[in-house]
């Protein structure tokens, strides 16, 4: 099987031309066309004779297959299920905010850690994506725009909190966000991608000398070291003192936050004296609250609070001083909100009936 052209960064891009003698300008043309003007591979014809031959014979352009599109009749926000070469499937998200984008990238299908609360965790890990199923979800999510929503396609920011935990998947994530911010490809700005985890020490560790500057977002959900066993098993393995350690450790450019993300869950974690312990523990960081109320999925055993409890919670927080949102859930009735995604089969067969 030829390697996929959507593998290659640039400087790997600029090691294959110049490893087989072609013209060292042909990286710039090819990452120009397939990525700031998204046209559709492989734009062969913009390069010489021989350098399209090399690359027709050598790599392969096709991307992950847009299975099904879900369109949320409340806010517009898309939710694809894409079909990867080897039948998996993975699923990834659009939210719109003032005719512009997010999209949610996943980065493997499913996920190993198992979280109590999460859809996806339900899942368990099937499998890592390469990074060519990472940049084609933005590709094609960004062709869909194009055709069926045009002027509209503005993707303007980044998150890793779809499908998986992306530090547990770090080399292809990593050459992903290199993709993404490459000027000679789409050319995104550095703060405009942010990857949450769960709190993967390992990926923690590389995260401090190799991707300082993408924005990182920690799923906290709970400073007390019972209830978030409880929510993440993988704090038994990786406690949130060590965790928050090693964040403490990552260089933050001005103005630059780490994102604290606190799911709200009914009788669980929802009381002022919770919100007092989680203020302590981050008062005095460069931090950025959201608290997100938790999504239901279909099984889930956890339920949200109302909205006077999350108010009184974030009221607390408020005392602290660190800037906290309330994150609202776009995409909840086509399950495409956060932690809702799971793209095994039989759950994706009984969503659509
Ligand atoms: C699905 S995860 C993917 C990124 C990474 N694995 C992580 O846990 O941070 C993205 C965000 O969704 C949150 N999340 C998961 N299940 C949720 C649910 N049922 N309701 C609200 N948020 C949820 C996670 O805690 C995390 O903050
Ligand atoms: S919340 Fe994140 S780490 Fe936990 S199971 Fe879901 S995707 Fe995985």
């Amino acid at each position: 099987m030829k390697p996929s052209f959507y593998d290659l960064n640039y400087s790997d891009l600029e090691a294959v031309i110049s490893q087989n003698g072609l013209n060292p300008s042909v990286a710039s043309v090819l990452f120009n066309w397939h990525y700031k003007k998204k046209e559709t591979a492989p734009c062969l014809e913009k390069i010489s004779k021989q350098s399209s031959n090399f690359f027709q014979q050598n790599f392969d352009f096709s991307l992950p297959e847009i299975d099904t599109v879900y369109e949320s009749e409340k806010d517009r926000t898309v939710k694809f299920l894409f079909r990867l070469k080897d039948s998996h499937k993975v699923e990834t998200v659009l939210i719109p905010f003032n005719n512009k984008y997010s999209i949610c990238l996943s980065s493997q299908v499913g996920c190993a850690m198992n979280c109590s609360f999460c859809f996806t965790g339900e899942q368990g890990l099937k499998r890592n994506l390469t990074t060519s199923e990472i940049i084609g979800q933005f590709l094609q999510a960004w062709r869909w725009l194009a055709n069926h929503r045009p002027g509209e396609q503005r993707i303007l920011n980044i998150v890793f909190m779809g499908q998986g935990e992306p530090l547990h998947n770090f080399d292809a994530v990593k050459k992903a966000c290199e993709i993404f911010l490459s000027q000679h490809g789409t050319s995104i700005g550095i703060q405009k991608i942010t990857v949450s985890t769960a709190g993967y020490i390992p990926g923690l560790k590389r995260w401090r000398q190799e991707i300082p500057g993408v924005n990182l977002a920690l799923s906290l959900h709970s400073p007390v070291t019972e209830k978030r066993n409880e929510l993440i098993p993988l704090n038994k393995k990786y406690p949130l003192d060590e965790v928050l350690a090693y964040i403490d450790e990552i260089p933050l450019q001005k103005k630059q936050f780490i994102t604290y993300e606190y799911i709200l869950v009914k009788d669980f974690n929802d009381t002022p004296d919770d919100a007092k312990k989680l203020g302590t523990m981050l008062a005095g960081k460069s931090a950025y609250i959201n608290l997100i109320p938790i999504n239901p999925f279909p099984g889930s055993r956890y339920t949200c609070p109302d909205w006077e409890t999350i108010e009184n919670f974030k009221a607390v927080l408020d005392t602290f001083k660190i800037p906290t949102l309330i994150r609202g859930a776009k995409g909840d009735d086509v399950l495409a909100a956060c932690g809702q995604l799971n793209s095994n089969d039989k759950i994706w067969l009984s969503n659509t009936g």
